[in-house]
């Protein structure tokens, strides 16, 4: 008798408590309603009264910071009906002990997605689902806010789920970094419940607090300990439900319990039923599905609100004016935006360089195509100067170039490298290291220590250099990559001062041998750090920012990378506006300054033309000494490649190596010679010694037999007593031109000794390469082998007999040997030929001219 007597005083309190909640909620919604909807009085009133019912204004509420009531049903008591009101929001979560295949469930959740929605400021609110059971068919009657893209498509694998949480984590941290005006709700739907580990990251996301913005409705939950629920003290939890394999703890939910009649509503998190925890004492009907025009009406909205202003376009990232800003402190752009705040980059003293990481298709391009559009509009190129190399196979900068159909170009880039070698980019660093050297200079002509202090008129433009797949200067261990490391570690530790800015782009930053026991000097010199998807290299080990990040967006970090620095921004793709990026250079080009050059341009897949080449065609009859051009020199001017045939000993032009390249070279370089002697003053002697050359040296015989040259073709004997007659006394015209193709060939017959004088051809060819220039001799030959033209200048002590060399296919090891040299940064490939010259002891690495006969 006491325990029904117990049990009666204990009903009738529960009574009295959900009529409290009743009339509470009366109350509330009561005091609201003699202001205005929407008016800041009735906000004001609704945040005195606890923000409780702001969600009954539509769009005003601040979900993504505090939770809002949010009605879930109606609750029966024997003196009526009253709406049940739970927290729901930023750190306020709902738990239903059953999953979405309860068709009172699935309505609940799309109810309860809905009504957020409407009470929140359009783009205040984002919406993921999942569904593993059903296959996200819980969220087919809310397509409308799918394509409105409010709600993303439910993750239906574990790996969409997985992914899924990835992101939310990555929002969460976003967020808690965030100043909560800027926070957006990302309310994570779960319809069924995940596998027990993703169940685990959901339930952390309920432990982070308001702060992390996030909001999870987790259908098919039951709590793992008993308790908080009406009628269920000791109950026992289905086998096969979360709680029987230890269901985690969740962090501030409302749980519900779905009975086969009504729902039961537990206590909700800070705002009780009970005293004792027995939840709400009274049998809930759950709300039903919202209209379809409701969500239609909905999605619409939010779909215009959206279009005027969640998506980043190109436009977002311009200023109001072109040219307008100073570089004196640094440069600034907007990269794209975090919410709905555009976020700004710098080149300044704070974050001089960048470090770029992504994985190939990740953005990179588009990225670095949105900076330098957005400093170009800024900046004038009195103000700002581009030097951009990439070095892969692509098209990344090539719109900043002058072609046939489109004439114009960025006004503020100096040097541009498409598939760049590895010589080019150390060539941009050399360069930007003298310009280093002669801007400390002027700073200390004008006893000032950094660029910023130069009185304006005598401040020259931050120059910024971008070297994208910038791995490939660094690879290998080799001479080359030793002076790129050297050059990039300077110019990133006194580029600070002189405004010199390096953006460094790459797929990974990971297993670059020359690198090795530098890599943090250097890059500890680049605190700005933006990881694309799979760019997480860039950032420290520990930081976890860029996970799961789609394309689109990167994480942002200013202090190199560290853990907690990170701000995730959504930057617009510029290949999608491509003609807004065309009209935009258009303008800048329209309105570049008076005598601007376009950019000197490297493409590292063409084959210049001897024909085409403006130093070719400036040649011009009298030049003294004469000038042997063979291609254009990989530098950052693409200056003219040859060798000059002065009157020195030894001014001679060797070429070797097996490559056909080798005979074409000789004729490139005699036709530049032949344009340099008025015809008569010059002979020209040719040998096709090689198989093969007969036609290619005929045909040279012919062009310049018509310009008027006397011309004469020779075979081995013929050679053999010419030498001798050169090595004499002989005179003949002003120039003596001796072009042999494949002297090796003739060795058999050089090595003859004449039985009367007891010469060999080699000591006439010894004497002529000694003696000849003093007379006008000049020999150009092609040697298929380094050996072969050691032995036939007769030992490494006449190695300076032949002062100009040309090396094609010959192995560093070889060449290096050969000239003396110790560590020769050379690496034979096809399309390039290194250029030395040994009286100066200059190399450089050439692009040979190509065979133009065979062009179309
Ligand atoms: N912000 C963006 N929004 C939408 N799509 C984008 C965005 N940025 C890039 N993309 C798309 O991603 C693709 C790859 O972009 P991008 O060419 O910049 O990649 P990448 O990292 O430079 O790749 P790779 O190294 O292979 O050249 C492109 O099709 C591009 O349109």
């Amino acid at each position: 008798m006491n325990r029904l007597a117990a049990a009666y005083r204990q009903a009738v309190d529960r009574h009295r408590q959900a009529l409290r909640h009743w009339e509470a909620a009366r109350r509330l919604l009561g005091a609201a309603g003699p202001a205005p909807v929407g008016s800041p009085e009735l906000v004001a009133r609704l945040a005195r009264l606890g923000g409780t019912l702001a969600a009954a204004v539509p769009g005003t509420a601040r979900v993504a910071t505090h939770p809002v009531p949010v009605r879930v049903g109606e609750a029966t008591t024997v003196d009526g009906a009253f709406p049940v009101l739970v927290p729901v929001g930023a750190g306020a979560h709902l738990a239903i002990d059953v999953d979405a295949r309860d068709p009172r469930v699935g309505e609940l959740l799309r109810a309860v997605v809905v009504r957020l929605l409407t009470a929140a400021p359009a783009g205040a609110v984002r919406v993921v689902g999942i569904d593993q059971a059903a296959f996200g068919a819980a969220f087919l009657p809310l397509r409308p806010l799918h394509d409105a893209g409010v709600l993303a498509a439910a993750a239906t694998t574990e790996a969409e789920t997985t992914a899924l949480l990835d992101a939310a984590e990555r929002h969460a941290r976003t967020a808690q970094r965030a100043d909560p005006e800027d926070r957006e709700l990302l309310v994570v739907v779960v319809a069924s419940a995940p596998p027990a580990r993703e169940l685990a990251r959901l339930a952390a996301l309920t432990h982070a607090g308001p702060a992390a913005a996030v909001c999870v409705l987790l259908a098919g939950y039951s709590p793992a300990a008993p308790g908080g629920m009406p009628g269920r003290a000791g109950g026992q939890w289905p086998a096969g439900s979360p709680a029987a394999s230890g269901a985690p703890p969740l962090g501030a939910a409302t749980q519900l319990r779905v009975t086969e009649r009504y729902t039961l509503v537990g206590d909700p998190p800070g705002r009780p039923f009970s005293t004792d925890g027995s939840g709400l004492a009274a049998p809930v009907v759950l709300d039903g599905d919202p209209s379809h025009a409701a969500v239609t009406a909905l999605a619409r909205r939010l779909a215009e609100a959206a279009d005027d202003s969640s998506a980043v376009t190109f436009a977002d990232l311009l200023p109001a004016s072109r040219w307008t800003e100073s570089a004196a402190t640094g440069l600034r752009t907007v990269l794209g935006r975090a919410g709905r705040k555009p976020v700004t980059v710098a080149f300044d003293d704070a974050t001089p360089h960048w470090l770029v990481g992504g994985r190939t298709g990740a953005g990179k391009t588009v990225l670095l195509l949105d900076v330098l559009y957005g400093l170009a509009a800024r900046y004038s190129p009195a103000e700002l100067r581009l030097m951009l190399l990439d070095f892969k196979e692509g098209v990344s900068f090539t719109e900043f170039v002058p072609t046939p159909r489109d004439p114009s170009w960025l006004p503020h880039a100096r040097a541009v490298g498409i598939e760049s070698d590895r010589e080019y980019g150390v060539a941009v660093l050399r360069e930007l290291r003298a310009e280093l050297t002669g801007r400390a200079d002027l700073l200390k002509r004008h006893g000032v220590s950094r660029l910023a202090d130069l009185p304006p008129n005598a401040r020259p433009p931050r120059i910024v250099t971008v070297v994208d797949e910038f791995h490939v200067l660094f690879a290998g261990n080799d001479a080359l990559a030793r002076q790129a490391v050297d050059l990039i570690e300077e110019l990133a530790r006194k580029g600070r001062s002189y405004g010199l800015h390096l953006v460094l782009a790459s797929q990974s930053t990971t297993g670059v041998e020359a690198l090795y026991g530098r890599a943090e000097a250097i890059f500890g010199q680049f605190p700005l750090r933006i990881a694309l998807p799979g760019g997480d290299a860039v950032l420290d080990p520990l930081n976890p920012a860029a996970r799961g990040l789609t394309v689109g967006t990167a994480v942002l970090n200013t202090a190199a990378g560290a853990p907690g620095a990170d701000v995730e921004v959504g930057f617009p793709d510029a290949h999608a506006a491509a003609a807004d990026l065309a009209a935009l250079r258009h303008e800048l080009h329209a309105a570049r300054p008076a005598g601007s050059v376009p950019p000197s341009v490297f493409r590292g897949h063409e084959t210049p033309r001897l024909a085409d080449d403006p130093a070719f065609a400036a040649l011009a009859p009298g030049a003294d000494p004469p000038y042997a051009l063979i291609g254009r020199v990989v530098d950052v001017a693409g200056s003219p490649a040859g060798f000059a045939l002065d009157a020195s000993p030894g001014r001679h032009l060797a070429v070797v190596g097996t490559a056909a390249a080798g005979a074409e070279l000789l004729r490139c370089a005699t036709l530049s010679l032949a344009r340099q002697h008025t015809p008569g003053t010059a002979r020209f002697l040719f040998a096709p010694l090689a198989p093969g050359t007969t036609d290619l040296a005929d045909d040279l015989a012919m062009t310049l037999a018509a310009a008027g040259h006397p011309v004469r073709r020779l075979d081995a004997g013929a050679l053999c007593a010419l030498l001798a007659e050169l090595a004499g006394d002989a005179t003949g015209p002003d120039r003596t031109y001796l072009v042999v193709f494949g002297v090796d060939a003739a060795a058999g017959t050089l090595a003859a000794t004449d039985p009367g004088t007891f010469r060999s051809g080699h000591d006439d060819l010894r004497a002529v390469l000694r003696q000849g220039p003093a007379r006008g001799v000049h020999v150009l030959g092609w040697w298929r082998g380094l050996r072969r033209l050691a032995d036939d200048l007769g030992g490494s002590g006449h190695r300076d007999d032949v002062t100009g060399l040309v090396a094609l296919n010959v192995p560093a090891a070889d060449l290096g040997l050969h000239l003396g040299v110790h560590d020769l940064a050379w690496t034979p490939r096809e399309g390039r030929a290194l250029l030395v010259d040994r009286h100066d002891h200059r190399t450089a690495l050439v692009v040979p001219f190509g065979d133009e006969r065979n062009s179309p």
